[in-house]
C-alpha cells in the first residue's frame, strides 16, 4: 500500500504538487492521470524518496522510503527507462542492482526471462531500442519481487505486442495481491488496464475513484436512436415529455431515459427502430472534461490556416 498525506512540493514559486492525500491499495491496478505538468512524476519521485516533499508524508507499507531496508524488495519502480548505465549489459545492470539490494543473483535470469530479454542479456544497454529499454526498466522494478510496483509511462515506445504484454503483466501482478500504480497518457490503454484512478491537475487531487465511477461522473450518457419514422418518434417522445437532441446523421440522442423504455415506447406506437444503443463517453472524453480547467497549455483547435505573421503561438494560452 502507498499512503500519501498532505504531500506538497514547491520549486521556488512553482507549486508542483499541492496538498495531495490519497492511498494506493493492493490487489488492483491504479491509474495515475493528469495533463502534462500536473505533478505525476514529481509525486512518483517523492514516493521513492528521490525528491524531498516540502511538506507532507509518504508511507510504503507503513514505512518511509528512506527507512526501508533493501527498498527494492518493498517497492519496484520504472521512472525513467533511460536511467541505465549504457556501457553495461542488461545482465550486469540488473546484477549491480541485485547486489546492492541484497537480492540473490539468480533473480537476474528470472526477471530477464519474464520481460523477454534473455536472448540479449549480454548486449550493452546503450544499443537497446526504446522498447527494449522499457523492458529492462521493468525487469529492474521486478527484481526484488516487491509487493508494490510503480510505473511511469511504461508503454512508452512499446509496440502493440509490448503494450499487450505490459497490460497483462500489471493485471497479473495486481491479481497476486500486489499494489500497482501506473501513469500513462494513453487513455485507451488505461481504460482497459486500470480498475481505479487517481487524477490530478496542477498538483491538486481531482478524483480518486473507480474507473467506472470516474467515467459515469464525468461524462454524458445517453441513448442513440435511429429510425426511418423520425417524425413519428419525435411525436411519441413529446407525448412523454422527452426532448431529444439531434445527431448529425439524423439519429436522435436521448438523455436520462433507459433504452428499454424507449424501445417499448417505439413498439407501442408501431415505430420501426434501426438502432437503439446506450452510449457512454470514453475515459479520454471524461478525462478531458474533468481536466479542461487545469491543463497548462491549450493548443489552438481552430482551422489549420496560418495566423497573420507575428502571431504564431497566439492560440496557446497558459492556464491560470
Ligand atoms: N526540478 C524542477 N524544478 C522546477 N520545476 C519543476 C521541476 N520538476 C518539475 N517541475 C515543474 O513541476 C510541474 C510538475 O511537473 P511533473 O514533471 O511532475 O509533471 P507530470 O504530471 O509528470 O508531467 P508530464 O505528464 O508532462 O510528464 C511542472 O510545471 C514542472 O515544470
Amino acid at each position: 500500500m502507498i499512503e500519501i498525506e498532505g504531500l506538497t512540493k514547491r520549486y521556488g514559486e512553482k507549486v508542483a504538487v499541492n496538498n495531495l492525500t490519497f492511498t494506493v491499495r493492493p490487489g488492483l491496478v491504479t491509474g495515475f492521470l493528469g495533463p502534462n505538468g500536473a505533478g505525476k512524476s514529481t509525486t512518483m519521485r517523492m514516493i521513492l524518496g528521490l525528491d524531498r516533499p516540502t511538506t507532507g508524508d509518504v508511507r510504503i507499507d507503513g514505512t518511509r522510503y528512506d527507512r526501508l531496508e533493501d527498498p527494492l524488495t518493498y517497492i519496484g519502480a520504472l521512472l525513467d527507462a533511460k536511467a541505465v548505465h549504457g556501457g553495461r549489459s542488461a545482465y550486469h545492470h540488473l546484477l549491480c542492482l541485485a547486489q546492492s539490494n541484497g537480492i540473490p543473483a539468480s533473480r537476474v535470469g528470472e526477471v530477464l526471462d519474464t520481460v523477454g530479454l534473455k536472448a540479449v542479456a549480454r548486449r550493452k544497454a546503450k544499443n537497446f531500442s526504446l522498447g527494449m529499454g522499457q523492458r529492462l526498466g521493468i525487469a529492474g522494478a521486478l527484481l526484488g519481487d516487491p509487493r508494490i510496483l510503480m510505473f511511469d509511462e511504461p508503454v512508452n515506445g512499446l509496440d502493440p505486442e509490448g503494450i499487450h504484454w505490459i497490460r497483462t503483466l500489471m493485471q497479473t501482478l495486481a491479481a497476486e495481491g500486489r499494489t500497482v500504480f501506473v501513469s500513462s497518457h494513453l487513455m485507451s490503454e488505461m481504460a482497459v488496464t486500470a480498475e481505479h484512478l487517481v487524477v490530478i491537475g496542477q498538483g491538486r487531487l481531482l478524483a480518486d475513484t473507480s474507473m467506472a465511477d470516474f467515467i459515469r461522473r464525468n461524462s454524458r450518457s445517453y441513448v442513440r436512436v435511429r429510425t426511418p419514422q423520425r417524425e413519428q418518434l419525435l411525436d411519441a417522445l413529446r407525448t412523454e415529455g422527452i426532448t431529444p437532441a439531434g445527431a448529425d446523421d439524423g439519429a436522435l440522442e436521448v438523455d436520462g431515459v433507459r433504452p428499454e423504455h424507449l424501445g417499448e415506447l417505439a413498439a407501442r406506437h408501431g415505430i420501426v427502430l434501426h438502432e437503439l444503443s446506450p452510449r457512454q463517453a470514453s475515459l479520454e472524453e471524461a478525462f478531458m472534461r474533468l481536466t479542461a480547467e487545469s491543463v497548462e497549455y491549450h493548443a489552438h483547435t481552430g482551422p489549420a490556416s496560418s495566423p497573420p505573421s507575428g502571431q504564431w503561438g497566439a492560440g496557446w494560452r497558459k492556464g491560470s
